[in-house]
């Protein structure tokens, strides 16, 4: 097993995704490990509470820290090597490929869901107390929990572990990877030559490898500079 993944979350149908495709096949074969639990599952009362309203006023209501210590003691028992304890929130660093490329390298990842106006803070605190806590942001947005954060995580970084993807070689041409100097990627184009009235650039089919590779950078530079200023800086 290359790779241990835990996730936490009041909606574990939300990560059945992860069951399906590459990734469903990387689970079949051990490759990866999936564990999904549901956070009521460590709650106490009758209607299985696992918020209330925050302290010094505010709207919404926040993650009640108790449900959220009793899940990580029973998924991440403080005798066992720890976790990488991951949480999506806004307030998190910027999720980029090298961070995909950084979790990629952790044997056990955990990710904490987060709804409403997130967990209590002490959870964050007292599990940075045994494990590395690490709160991402997948970009300037809201969404209404963590689930779609942990997906889009764990297929960018179940991807670069060797072997769970299809073909290795389209890992390391994607946009953002050294290969095209952080630049984002050329269009590409597949049969029929033409199609609708819409012809593929002649250089694509002339054979000439060195015109090939001059056009794809061209339109990498162009796209870039058009779409992605920013990633010219660096
Ligand atoms: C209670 O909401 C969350 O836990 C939450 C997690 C994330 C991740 C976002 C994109 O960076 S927006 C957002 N909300």
């Amino acid at each position: 097993q290359d790779l241990a993944v835990d996730v936490i979350t009041i909606f574990p149908n939300y990560l059945a995704p992860l069951r399906e495709s590459l990734l469903g096949k990387a689970l079949e074969r051990g490759q990866v490990r999936l564990g999904v639990h549901d956070l009521r599952a460590w709650t106490t009362d009758v209607h299985r509470t696992v918020d209330d309203t925050p302290y010094g006023g505010g709207p919404g209501m926040v993650m009640l820290p108790e449900p959220w210590g009793r899940a990580l003691d029973a998924v991440a028992p403080a005798e066992r090597a720890q976790p990488r304890l991951i949480i999506p929130t806004p307030t998190g660093r910027p999720f980029t490929q090298a961070v995909a490329a950084q979790l990629a390298a952790e044997p056990w990842l955990l990710f904490a869901c987060g709804r409403y106006e997130g967990i209590d803070a002490r959870v964050a605190e007292y599990a940075g107390g045994r494990m590395v806590v690490d709160e991402i942001s997948l970009g300037d947005y809201v969404l209404c929990g963590g689930e779609v954060a942990v997906l889009a995580i764990v297929e960018a970084v179940a991807r670069l572990i060797p072997g769970v993807l299809g073909n290795a070689l389209s890992a390391s041409e994607d946009s953002f990877t050294a290969a095209v100097d952080g630049l984002l990627e050329a269009p590409a184009y597949t049969k029929p030559a033409l199609w609708r009235g819409l012809a593929v650039p002649e250089v694509l089919l002339s054979g000439h490898h060195a015109r090939i590779r001059q056009w794809r950078r061209e339109r990498s530079l162009d796209r870039t500079r058009k779409r992605r200023p920013d990633l010219l800086d660096s």
